[in-house]
């Protein structure tokens, strides 16, 4: 954490893609910070900008312009070193289509990132059997992934996000292929984790079912934030959704305008 008690800040990030006579400006100057501890939800419509945002965010594509830093450290300025480290440990990554490799049981997906960064795999071990209780998984640990439900796939790929003891997890619609049962079971355990854990997490989902687990919501369209919802201390999931709705009536009479 740096001096401002500030894990991520996002500074004025522009992202252009294609070139000259056919720009696409995906986000137009987008800044905020995420204090430890944090479950902070993105909310915005198809094409606002969401995955091109968390993708500049863990490195997986370069911003225009604009800057990240976290723990007070520019990641655009790391050098090789440091943005393997912060690859392998420092950033966890939920995705939409669970990214397990089907030719790796779950144990060994969970495992993965721990063996490409090098670890002590006693201490992995106990790591991996508390995770795996916790998201109750450990049935199907010695599974491969065509023989998992959705739900035990993402909650697999929730705990390979999780292992290797991430500053952040960073996720992209994770309840996006998904049951109703299913995304609320991992919704669930993400909450949790943020409570009990004081995990930070960073989602971006259109979905208000999602979103209302959240501590706090930014709304993003065209490439721009536009509004903050903060969660009150103790209010329910069920009403914080109820007021994510109406919020999203008032700004376009019907989610369906909004997102
Ligand atoms: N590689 C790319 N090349 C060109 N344009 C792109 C590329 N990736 C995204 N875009 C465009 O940038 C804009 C933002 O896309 P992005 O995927 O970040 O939106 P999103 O909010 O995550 O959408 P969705 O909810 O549909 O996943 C869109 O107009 C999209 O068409």
């Amino acid at each position: 954490m740096n001096k401002h008690g500030k894990l991520l800040e996002v500074q004025d990030i522009q992202k252009n893609y294609g070139k000259k006579n056919n720009i696409t400006k995906a986000l137009k100057g987008v800044s905020f910070d995420i204090l430890p501890g944090e479950f902070l939800g993105i909310m915005g419509p198809s094409g606002s900008g969401k995955t091109t945002l968390l993708n500049c965010i863990a490195t997986i594509i370069k911003p225009t312009s604009g800057r990240v830093l976290l723990n007070g450290k520019n990641i655009s300025a790391f050098d090789s070193k440091d943005l393997a480290d912060y690859r392998g440990s420092r950033i966890g990554y939920l995705f939409q289509d669970f990214a397990l490799l089907d030719n790796l049981t779950g144990q060994e997906n969970i495992l993965l990132p721990l063996s490409i960064h090098g670890v002590d795999f006693a201490k992995a071990q106990t790591k991996l059997n508390e995770l795996a209780g916790f998201l109750e998984i450990k049935d199907v640990l010695d599974k491969f992934p065509a023989q998992m439900s959705g739900g035990q796939k993402q909650r697999v790929a929730a705990a390979r996000s999780l292992i290797s003891d991430p500053d952040i997890v960073l996720a992209d619609e994770p309840t996006g292929a998904l049951d109703t049962r299913s995304a609320k079971m991992l919704m669930n355990k993400l909450e949790e984790i943020h409570k009990n854990s004081k995990r930070t997490i960073l989602m971006v989902s259109h979905d208000p079912n999602a979103t209302s687990f959240c501590s706090r919501i930014l709304f993003i369209q065209d490439g721009v934030i536009f509004h903050e919802l903060r969660r009150k201390h103790d209010e329910s999931q069920e009403k914080f959704y109820e007021r994510i709705l109406q919020l999203l009536a008032q700004l376009g009479g019907g989610s369906a305008n909004v997102l």
